[in-house]
């Protein structure tokens, strides 16, 4: 499990080990792993030039170690002191080690070392005016791109945009939510031999995956690996209840029931779907059109996935061991912003939506959000963006829907269908994919895990 904590912690967590180390040491820690990354990136040190844009603080600090250690390699380092001013014992060991100050010619590398947990969200205009002056190089952002909120996510002011970026001890939710993280392009963690405390945002990575996965005992039957019912598609959406079902029949379900109105396509795709009667679980909305009021209060009480237009029908809270899974789109019309509020602060309004409605809410998009009632949240970090096209979403809801059947607790039902979805559309490689391709890989994904 990936673990971002907040910046607070962070630094409490810190302390001890900044206070028992002598000197700068773990600040010369920090800095040779973003020096190891700026040579992994430029693919060799010597005759390399790199240029360091340097904030005040120990952000600033880091960059500037890591220019000695490059300067030590044989690259020509170079730096702008956006404040004028710099930490002094990582400038007296810059130059020391033959680093000049000012940029000279345009440079194979930029380090972004303005700001980093003790920033705020922005640049001034001095930063942005450095940046501007190497437009289109490469970035190697310290510990976070400057200018974004390192707790929330968010970038609501302009900012770095990384290539790579390289952190220290723990992620930070910067790290893993957008609008963020997408400015953070790839992050690679340097340890520091310090510990930190539980945090409130994670991912899962494939051996999480495996482990929650309930894969069928040898003494299993249909009835004991759980029965979902799927209430999707309408005679305007026929190819939503398809999809639907193709997601549920890929999870791990032992039986998939349909009810709506497209029972026949439904079958003449998947021959083993059966009509109505006791289910575990029940996907609700997708593709329902008019229907989705009525099935919504048909599916009762039992844990229930609720996706697109049975979203809007929900009164203030939702049924008990209910998964509510918008796009950002439908998550707008349930608050009541606009879908550019939800983009901007996604992990604000996921939060918001879970508490208010007091159920687990899966908020969709580049990286799908999951959040708990109590503000517990999963970050989703597989997926392309072939996978924004249309169904895919439904087969997700089916998916989700499935593995809830099998009992499953909601939060991992959903984090856990979202990984698998995402990492079969990986698998369906760099080009087009249509929402039908996903069950199949789907499968191979799951075999793949328990190989
Ligand atoms: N803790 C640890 O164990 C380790 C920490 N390490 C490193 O230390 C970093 C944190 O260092 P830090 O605390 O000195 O803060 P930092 O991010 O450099 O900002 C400093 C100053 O910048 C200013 N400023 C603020 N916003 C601004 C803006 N938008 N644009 C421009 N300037 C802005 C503001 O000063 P002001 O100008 O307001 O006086 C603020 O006080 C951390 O991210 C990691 O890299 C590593 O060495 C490993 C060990
Ligand atoms: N840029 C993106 N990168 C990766 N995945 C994306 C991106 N945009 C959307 N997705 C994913 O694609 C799926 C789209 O679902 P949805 O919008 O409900 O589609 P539909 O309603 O057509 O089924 C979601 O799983 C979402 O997380
Ligand atoms: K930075």
């Amino acid at each position: 499990m990936k673990i971002a904590r907040r910046v607070e912690a962070i630094r409490a967590a810190e302390v001890g080990a900044i206070a028992a180390a002598p000197g700068d040491a773990l600040m010369r820690r920090a800095a040779a792993g973003v020096a190891r990354a700026c040579i992994e990136q430029l693919g060799g040190a010597y005759g390399r030039r790199v240029h360091l844009v340097v904030g005040v603080g120990d952000n600033g600090g880091d960059a500037l170690y890591a220019g000695v250690a490059l300067a030590r390699r044989g690259a020509l380092v170079t730096a702008t002191l956006v404040a004028g001013r710099a930490h002094p014992g990582a400038l007296a060991a810059y130059v020391a080690a033959g680093g000049r100050l000012g940029l000279t010619g345009r440079p194979d590398l930029v380090v972004d070392g303005v700001v980093g947990i003790g920033g705020r969200p922005g640049l001034r205009p001095e930063a942005a005016a450095a940046f501007e002056q190497v437009a289109g190089v490469p970035i190697v952002a310290v510990d976070v791109p400057s200018g974004v909120d390192v707790d929330s996510g968010e970038t609501p002011e302009i900012h770095v945009d990384a290539d790579v970026t390289v952190t220290f001890g723990s992620l930070r939710h910067a790290h893993l939510v957008d609008p963020a993280a997408a400015a953070c392009g790839a992050v690679a963690v340097v340890e520091l031999g310090v510990d930190f405390p539980a945090g409130d945002v994670e991912a899962l990575e494939a051996e999480d995956v495996r482990l929650l996965l309930p894969a069928p005992e040898s003494d299993d039957h249909k009835y004991t690996r759980g029965v979902v019912g799927v209430r999707a598609g309408s005679v305007r959406y026929p190819g939503a209840a398809v999809l639907a079902v193709a997601g549920a029949s890929v999870g791990f379900a032992g039986m998939v029931r349909y009810v709506g109105a497209a029972g026949e396509q439904v079958v003449a795709a998947h021959p083993e779907v059966v009509g109505a009667g006791k289910v575990q679980a029940w996907v609700v909305g997708s593709g329902t059109d008019a229907d989705a009021e009525s099935h919504l209060h048909a599916a009762g009480g039992t844990p229930i996935v609720i996706d697109a237009d049975a979203l809007v029908h929900l009164p203030g809270a939702a049924p008990a061991d209910a998964v509510l899974t918008p796009h950002a789109g439908e998550l707008a019309t349930m608050l009541g912003v606009s879908r550019d509020e939800i983009e901007a602060r996604p992990l604000h309004h996921v939060r918001q939506a879970a508490e208010a409605y007091d159920a687990v809410v899966l908020l969709k998009g580049r990286r799908t959000l999951i959040a708990r009632p109590d503000g517990r949240v999963r970050v989703n970090t597989t997926g392309t963006p072939w996978l924004a096209t249309a169904g895919s979403g439904d087969v997700l809801a089916g998916l989700i829907g499935s593995l809830l059947a099998t009992g499953m607790s909601g939060f991992d039902a959903a984090s856990v269908g979202a990984w698998l979805h995402g990492r079969a559309a990986q698998a369906c490689g760099d080009g087009p994919l249509v929402a039908g391709m996903l069950p199949d890989a789907i499968r191979a994904v799951v075999e793949d895990l328990f190989a």
